[in-house]
């Protein structure tokens, strides 16, 4: 093994980004939202850099196994699964909309079973793309060609529109049809994207069907989405369905679990995508034979990383479902991820979401700039993006100096914080 590969050091930075306070069915996104940013020092120097959910549970995680990393080779990606501690069978079930289940919150969450496994493949996926960057930066060499090589130079993205409370960022407030078509007006001009994704399950479903149309007369032609985690039954999600069907690209995890997808499914002739009932391969061979969805949404975090992400991609292009990507709140760092990996799959046909046009804190620098509603994929070695140290540090101390409030995402908490007796709907 050449000793310039060998892993010296790992660096686990936990922070807290800003969030705008952007509704979902789970309640409102706190002010902070905390992520991990991983670093791989190798002995010849160069530093790799991974990011992945930073709530208590995934830290815990992520310690052991930054500890175990030094004396291995950033080649040796595949046995990074192994000294990943399995956590125990509560651990990834606690509080929160993210890592579990808040009394009267659907246990469900917005990223679907919350397994110790699926928690330990989203660690474990911050420190294989960390070992593949500082693999990649050792060989000059970009992440997507220790991959197998780009299929496109650009990878397009959807905009991610939210209803919104006013909260104290530029976007104002976003509560009914024009505030929604506003909001999409301006992530049409200033980041010209060409599809457009509601974040549904926040109203009632007359007023969410209201708003599709409003976007679909707005932009003609444009492929709309509507995601309401869950939220609908089965008839709510089909009358959804035979209002929107002649505007909608796909309805996203209308309603939970793969039985009530699949009876959606064998019912309407809108196709289905989800980020919510195939989220590990065990789902999908039930999924698959129930044809319960016509697209995943790949997570590269949950899914184990960027050689799973193609693992995942081959399993889909043999069933004939189609592949695109899910995005929670991420930094450049996971952004790069995702469109070094995307650049090489060759059976991505939709926009692939992404909250980053929301974040307006970042580590990386600079910032990467979406031209029409695209992303170029960087040939730079490794995954192109660089570490701003004095960010990092900032969004740290903030994340020390926290009471414990922020340090795990609860929707419902903060929601609650001023509508004390909110519970979720279900429609
Ligand atoms: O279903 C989805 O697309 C998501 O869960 C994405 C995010 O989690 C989003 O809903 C959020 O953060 O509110
Ligand atoms: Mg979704």
């Amino acid at each position: 093994m050449d000793a310039k590969l060998t892993v010296d050091e790992v660096r686990l930075t936990p922070i807290l980004v800003s969030d705008p306070p952007l509704l979902n069915t789970q309640g409102v996104h706190q002010p902070y939202t905390p992520r991990l940013v991983v670093e791989v020092v190798t002995r010849g120097g160069v530093s790799g850099l991974g990011e992945t959910y930073g709530d208590g549970v995934y830290l815990d995680v992520a310690r052991p196994l930054a500890e175990a990393l030094p004396g291995r080779s950033v080649t040796d990606v595949n046995a990074l699964f192994e000294p990943a501690p399995r956590p125990d069978a509560g651990a990834g079930t606690g509080t929160g909309a993210d890592t579990g289940a808040d009394t009267g919150v659907d246990a469900s969450g917005l990223r679907g079973v919350r397994t110790p496994e699926k928690l330990r493949l989203s660690v474990v996926s911050a420190f294989e793309t960390a070992c593949l960057d500082a693999l990649g930066r050792t060989l000059g060499l970009p992440v997507h060609a220790l991959l197998g090589g780009k299929v496109r130079d650009e990878v397009e993205y959807s905009a991610y529109l939210f209803y919104k409370w006013a909260g104290t960022d530029a976007w104002g407030a976003a509560l009914d049809p024009a505030g929604i078509v506003a909001q999409a007006r301006r992530f049409d001009r200033e980041y010209g994207f060409r599809s457009f994704k509601l974040k549904g399950g926040v109203f009632a479903p007359d007023q969410e069907i209201a708003a599709v149309r409003a976007l679909a007369r707005e932009f003609p032609g444009r492929p709309l989405r509507l995601d309401p985690n869950g939220a609908w039954s089965v008839e709510t999600s089909l009358a959804v369905a035979r209002e929107l069907g002649d505007v909608l690209e796909y309805l996203e995890d209308p309603a939970i679990g793969i039985a009530a997808m699949a009876e959606i499914a064998a019912r309407t002739d809108v196709p289905l995508a989800t980020n919510m009932c195939v989220t590990t391969f065990e789902e999908i061979p039930e999924a698959f034979a129930e044809h319960a969805v016509r697209i995943v949404l790949c997570d590269h975090h949950y899914w184990g990383g960027l050689h799973r992400t193609r693992e995942l991609a081959a399993l889909c292009r043999t069933y004939g479902v189609g592949l695109s990507m899910h995005s929670n709140t991420h930094l450049g760092i996971s952004l790069a991820a995702m469109t070094q990996v995307a650049a090489t799959l060759p059976g991505l046909r939709h926009a692939c979401d992404t909250h980053y046009p929301w974040q307006t804190e970042d580590v990386v620098t600079p910032r990467p700039v979406f031209r029409e509603g695209r992303l170029g994929v960087s040939d730079a070695p490794g995954l192109g993006v660089e570490l701003d140290r004095e960010a990092l540090a900032v969004l740290h101390r903030r994340w020390l100096e926290d009471d414990g409030r922020y340090r795990d995402r609860d929707d419902a908490a903060a929601i609650r914080t001023t509508h004390p007796n909110w519970t979720p709907n279900h429609w």
